[in-house]
């Protein structure tokens, strides 16, 4: 489910759909005299699709697209909350809708009722990846599956919370490399929600295009480094252990499941441009044009945490975001990072309302991102150019199988 596929058809119902319209209008403009052509235009096949518009991401498996998914250029991060009396029958309906709209969608088809704003693209890559919010537990009256693991993230030094961006009953996340087919998801699922659950907040954001670069590249941030080097790798032995919660796991039906957490983090991209290169690689620790640690080495070299130079200093500052962040600094405690950057317009003060929507993937919230960010919060040199503005935490349960849907058996069981 984690790893993308090349569509088995190269031709989506969606795609014949909407050459057939195009050649439709285009007879019309034209008049009779194309009227030939145009009929003749809507039986040809469409033009094979880019590998960009032809992949596709399965919907049904172990694991939830959206996770574990190579980066997408765009992003959209939903927040719901349930309609008053919406019920624990209700939530499940809405669940079954959402999974058999994503599923369609992802595969580039075209739900009934198609607003028609992907008409002509391929499945681009699409994820839509749904999660449950602490608050969901008790609206749905299920409290007795509420994980110990959604408990509420306690507070930090850098907190500047925005309640009303924060927290949420549902969640999803909306990704692909088209705008346009990111767009088109997140109107179907917003549609479906219905008189179920009304939006509750909703962040947008993007990352690097494939094929901007020469070689597929680790993306930058908007602070222009490359962010994402040291993330836990699929083929790291600990890596599911770390990621995702064990088959045995509690509750039952978060078993392969993972948790998210949100942050909406702003950049103070001013005073960060005034630093100097050496000063803004030395708050981090690594070089900013290739990413290598300034332990030496290339992008993938270890980081040297013990490594002086020769004058004795440590090469990685005391301080540096690498040292206070990494695993060996925090007793094993780890998370797969997979954010986008946003960048929503200029604040009163003419500075970027921009940085990055962080989103930390854990098997365990208390084991990932709370004793990184807690440590983050007594030292590290970069959080002084962040403002943690917005914050939530999800259960994203397992993917489900063909003829079931996310959260089945949290909602039915
Ligand atoms: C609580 C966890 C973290 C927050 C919040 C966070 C914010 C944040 N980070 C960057 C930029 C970089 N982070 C890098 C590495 C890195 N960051 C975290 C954790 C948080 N970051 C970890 C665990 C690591 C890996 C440390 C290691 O093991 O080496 C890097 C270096 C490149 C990389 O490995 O990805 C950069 C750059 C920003 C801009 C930011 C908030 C906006
Ligand atoms: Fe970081």
């Amino acid at each position: 489910m984690t790893t993308e596929q090349a569509p088995s058809s190269g031709i989506s119902r969606r795609r014949l759909l909407g050459s057939a319209g195009a050649a439709g209008a285009a007879g019309l403009v034209a008049g009779g005299a194309a009227g030939a052509y145009a009929s003749e235009a809507t039986r040809e096949a469409p033009a094979p699709l880019s590998s960009l518009g032809a992949t596709a991401v399965p919907f049904h498996g172990r694991r939830q697209a959206g996770i574990t998914t190579p980066l997408q250029a765009h992003g959209h991060l939903l927040a719901f909350d349930l309609a008053p009396g919406a019920n624990r029958k209700a939530a499940a309906a809405l669940l079954r809708r959402w999974s058999r709209t994503a599923k369609e969608l992802m595969a580039g088809e075209a739900p009934p009722d198609d607003t028609g704003i992907a008409l002509d693209a391929g499945p681009s890559s699409l994820t839509v990846t749904f999660g449950f919010g602490r608050t969901f537990f008790g609206k749905a009256a299920v409290t007795d599956r509420l994980p110990e693991a959604l408990a509420p993230l306690p507070d930090f030094v850098s907190d500047a919370l925005d309640p009303k961006l924060s927290n949420g009953d549902l969640w999803i996340q909306i990704a692909a490399n088209d705008a346009l087919v990111a767009f088109h998801a997140l109107r179907a699922l917003q549609r479906e929600a219905a008189d179920t659950a009304r939006p509750r907040w909703q962040m947008n954001g993007f990352n690097r295009s494939p094929g901007a670069t020469g070689r597929p590249m680790t993306t930058r941030n908007l602070m222009g480094q490359i962010d994402g080097t040291n993330n836990p790798k699929p083929a790291d032995d600990d890596f599911e252990r770390r990621i995702f919660v064990p088959e045995r796991g509690e509750p039952a039906w978060m078993a392969g499941g993972s948790y998210a957490v949100v942050r909406r983090v702003r950049m103070l991209l001013d005073s960060w441009d005034h630093l100097s290169l050496e000063r803004q690689e030395k708050v981090v620790g690594r070089r900013k044009s290739d990413g290598a640690p300034l332990s030496g080495g290339t992008e993938t070299t270890p980081v040297q945490l013990d490594k002086v130079d020769k004058n004795g200093a440590l090469a990685i500052a005391g301080a540096a975001h690498v040292r206070v962040a990494a695993p060996a600094s925090n007793q094993g405690a780890a998370m797969l990072r997979r954010p986008f950057s946003y960048h929503d317009g200029f604040r009163d003060d003419g500075a970027p309302d921009a940085g990055l929507l962080f989103i930390a993937w854990q098997a365990d919230p208390m084991k990932g991102f709370v004793p990184v960010q807690r440590k983050l919060d007594l030292g590290d040199d970069l959080s002084r150019f962040l403002r943690h503005e917005a914050s939530a935490l999800f259960a994203v349960p397992p993917g489900c199988a063909p003829g079931e849907y996310v959260g089945q058996a949290l909602l039915e069981a």
